[in-house]
């Protein structure tokens, strides 16, 4: 109900109607077979949907949904008030026609249809709908890869972005969600020169450290050996461990700081010039990462690594990298981020011989 949560709140009623029609069929469907928690929860929706429709100018739907409401709590004053005001109200005609209620407009959101249509995809949670560019194992001329090469899919050349599979076992995975659990809270995101929590990015994360558990440091020599880039202190990031609930999302947005003010640069250590993002959980369906403006969306995968760069050889941010964590639409997401920034990274990614790579 977050997503619906979110859209009621902000009174986008548009939203709010089809999550609760949804919802309200869904508890009249499993009508009998309730446990008494359902029972309230039908009411609630019940009582938010009419509540919505009412907003919506459809004052005879508020009225026929707050007596089922009644139906099932025929004590609750404000809803019996409701119902009579609702009834002078449809009597003395004061309502005449009802508008049609248009999708927000947001302008955060330009990319919205692009986004949604991505999120939407048929076949998202499918990788054979991936490009399917090529596969390699790759060592890197690191030791540490001689014995077991990392398992490389390339999945779009521009912006750069490629899939490492198997790159996290099941045992480490729950081993990073176990010591991330007490230390998630809302999730927050720059905004200006501060951080702050948004609607447009719903989860919990936290950060570990690699001296927080020794699975934690192995992962790190991973990282870096994989991605062939330095990624000690303040060279990158600390692991920032993420949790998506129900309809919990990331809307489209860059890693890189697009404002020379943003809390990013507090490390010293320049922009973020790449990003590790590990998939440490299946989802039951939606949580594809989508990059909006490069057409592409990628499948939770579990136990997966994403890897992009952010900024081109230059240093300028690179747009085509505009991407989002899509609505859990059934169980729940965890995807742990490693942020690389600039420095440190000068003799392993130089710049390109043409000035506007
Ligand atoms: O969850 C995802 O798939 C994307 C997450 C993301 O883009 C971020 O945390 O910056
Ligand atoms: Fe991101």
């Amino acid at each position: 109900m977050m997503r619906m949560g979110v859209a009621y709140d902000t009174g986008d009623y548009y939203h709010s109607i089809a999550w609760l029609e949804e919802a309200v069929g869904l508890f009249r469907l499993s009508y009998g077979s309730w446990n008494p928690e359902d029972r309230s929860s039908l009411e609630d929706a019940l009582d938010h949907l009419a509540f919505s429709y009412f907003m919506a100018g459809n004052i005879s739907h508020a009225l026929s949904l707050s007596r089922e409401f009644l139906h099932y709590d025929p004590s609750n004053r404000r809803v019996v008030r409701n119902v009579a005001k609702y009834e002078k109200l449809l009597e003395t005609g004061t309502v005449t026609s009802v508008e049609p209620l248009r999708r927000p407009n947001s302008t955060r959101l330009q990319n919205r249809d692009a986004y949604e249509e991505l999120c939407q995809r048929p076949g998202g949670q499918a990788l054979e709908h991936l490009p399917q560019l090529g596969c390699s194992y790759e060592t890197n001329g690191s030791p540490y890869l001689l014995l077991q090469p990392a398992k490389k899919e390339m999945v779009q050349i521009r912006p750069y972005v490629a899939l490492y599979h198997d790159f996290i076992s099941d045992a480490e995975a729950e081993t990073i969600k176990g010591l991330a659990g007490p230390w998630l809270q809302r999730s927050v995101v720059a905004s200006g020169e501060k951080q702050q929590k948004a609607d447009y990015r719903i989860s919990k994360s936290a950060w570990l450290k690699d001296t927080a558990h020794p699975v934690v440091q192995t992962l790190e020599k991973r990282m870096a050996a994989i991605t062939g880039l330095d990624l000690r202190p303040p060279y990158a990031e600390y692991l920032q461990v993420v949790n998506y609930g129900l309809g919990g999302h990331y809307e489209p947005h860059f890693d890189h700081a697009t404002s020379r003010k943003s809390p990013l640069y507090r490390m010293k250590s320049g922009n973020r010039i790449a990003t590790l993002m590990i998939y440490l959980s299946a989802v039951g369906a939606g949580g594809s990462t989508a990059f909006v403006h490069a057409n592409l969306s990628v499948p939770v995968l579990k136990n997966a690594a994403l890897f992009w760069w952010n900024l081109r050889r230059n240093g300028d941010g690179d747009g085509d990298t505009l991407h989002a964590g899509c609505p859990v639409l059934a169980g729940d997401k965890w995807v742990a981020n490693k942020w690389i920034h600039e420095h440190g990274q000068e003799f392993r990614r130089p710049c390109g011989i043409d000035p506007q790579d």
